[in-house]
């Protein structure tokens, strides 16, 4: 029988053993605490593994054994660390209890099964930790049975917020690996690849840590919760989940996904020509944004072929209408007309001059279709009046209609809402200027400077030599600009 007590494999063989029976995973998973995570880890698979247990308990007890703690029994989270915590218990002769996760509705209706005494020691075993809350659980339920509880040990330390939490809650966290440590040995061993790497030490600076608080073995704690967090240092995907709006939620998820902040202004005049624009750089944007009354042969047709576009490349359709009514008007504007803009397009945006009255117009249809709208707080033209006062109150009108405003036409950041998408216009890599007052700045400094979320391009890719390529060095600029902001 194999020596359950000793380490078999060094720590970096262990690791690639345990990614090899895919106790590792990397893509896009929600963990226990909401948050989705592009590595995941899943330590159940062991118990097929039995050659594999010496090695991962063995680390267990050494780093207990190393930091010379003492207990009388130990227990292990359910239920995953349940097999660990037995070979522990078995190997070092130490007592275990086991918690149960619903007591019993017969018999003595325990949920802490075993052998203790009132103010025991007890060790709280687990095979990884995010935020600390399954091991709080446990050490609750042990702690109302009269057991001392002030260490735990686990596998993996994901590095966000775990170890704080139980530090302040009295529980010394001991940890074998920390997720960092593994991506670096399954990256070294060619195992993942540079870009997942990037994604997931992008997620771990994100979900993170307030640089004070991390603590000398790696392990930290969130800085403020992401609610409070301002807008311009929370990632796409990060707000996606704190957003409310559906659309809202859609666009920052997809932006995440397909790693671009594009939006190409397709402002051509035959359908057919936008159709096939729209299917050549589907695949590089977030969203297609339209002028739907400058097509001239629009048709039903054409919106059935755009809105298929949609689906296979997965963006958001962007009617830039800029209704700027009274709300009786616009409310027939938006839903009816040979356009029937709100049967088709995602979003739409408004001007702000009319009051609030064009925004509960549109609402009154939008609403029901889950429509988002964006306000023209600031514009891209020479002289344009957007500014000042101006800007401040559709600030204030978008934070009282939340349930339809989901952000703005703007040229920098002018709220810090993590639900408040902010849209520039004028982007291009090389001009400054075009004869009629449109003011160009480039894709960096619409990101990185003004903090602002999805840049805008029309005719620097939609009149390039080829689109194509302007539209992946558009998004190439757009998305480092933003990886360097989250930086
Ligand atoms: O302030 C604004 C608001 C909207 N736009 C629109 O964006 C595009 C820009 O096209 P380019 O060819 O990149 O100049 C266009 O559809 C405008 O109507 C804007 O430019 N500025």
């Amino acid at each position: 029988m194999a020596d359950l007590s000793t380490c078999e494999l060094s720590q970096e063989e262990l690791i690639l053993e345990l990614f090899k029976i895919e106790a590792f995973k990397f893509g896009n998973f929600k963990l226990k605490s909401g948050i989705f995570s592009p590595a995941y880890f899943d330590l159940r698979v062991i118990v097929s593994y039995p050659e594999l247990l010496p090695s991962v308990t063995g680390y267990l007890w050494k780093i207990v054994e190393d930091k010379n703690v003492q207990f009388d029994s130990l227990c292990g989270v359910p239920y995953t660390a349940l097999p660990l915590a037995t070979v522990l218990s078995v190997s070092h002769k130490k007592p275990m209890l086991i918690r149960r996760k619903e007591s019993k509705d017969y018999g003595t209706k325990k949920i802490i099964e075993g052998h203790f005494k009132p103010g025991d020691t007890c060790l709280v075993v687990e095979d990884v930790v995010t935020s600390g809350s399954s091991i709080l659980e446990t050490v609750e339920e042990l702690k109302k049975e009269g057991l001392v509880v002030t260490h735990a040990v686990v596998l993996l330390d994901r590095g966000q917020g775990g170890h704080k939490r139980l530090s302040d809650q009295g529980i010394t966290l001991h940890h074998v690996f920390t997720l960092p440590q593994v991506v670096e040995v399954l990256h070294k061993h060619n195992k993942l690849e540079a870009e997942m790497v990037e994604k997931i030490s992008l997620f771990i600076k994100e979900n993170r840590f307030d640089a004070k608080e991390i603590s000398s073995d790696g392990a930290g704690s969130f800085g403020l919760p992401p609610q409070k967090q301002p807008r311009k240092i929370i990632s796409y995907s990060e707000r996606a989940r704190l957003c409310s709006h559906p659309v809202t939620r859609k666009l920052l998820t997809l932006m995440e996904e397909k790693r671009t902040n594009l939006t190409v202004s397709v402002d051509l005049t035959a359908a057919a020509e936008v159709i096939s624009m729209v299917d050549k750089v589907g695949p590089y944007v977030c969203m297609i944004k339209t002028h739907v009354d400058i097509i001239e042969d629009f048709s039903q047709d054409f919106v059935r072929k755009l809105t298929d576009l949609a689906v296979k490349h997965n963006f958001i359709i962007f009617e830039d209408r800029k209704f700027a009514d009274i709300g009786n008007t616009v409310m027939q504007q938006y839903s009816g007309g040979m356009y029937r803009i709100a049967d088709w397009a995602n979003i739409t945006n408004a001007h702000t001059l009319p009051g609030s009255g064009v925004i509960q117009g549109l609402k009154q249809i939008g609403l029901p279709k889950e429509r988002g709208c964006l306000l023209i707080a600031e514009m891209s033209s020479s002289g344009n009046l957007c500014s000042g006062d101006y800007t401040k109150e559709t600030v204030k009108i978008a934070e009282g209609n939340k349930d339809f405003v989901i952000g703005f036409i703007c040229q920098s950041a002018i709220s810090d809402d993590p639900e408040f998408l902010h849209i520039t216009p004028g982007v291009q890599l090389s001009s400054r200027k075009d004869q009629m007052g449109q003011n160009y700045v480039t894709p960096r400094e619409v990101i990185l400077n003004h903090k602002s979320d999805v840049i805008i391009v029309g005719r620097g890719i939609i009149k390039a030599e080829d689109p194509v390529v302007a539209a992946k060095a558009y998004m190439e600029a757009g998305y480092s600009a933003y990886m360097e902001r989250m930086s």
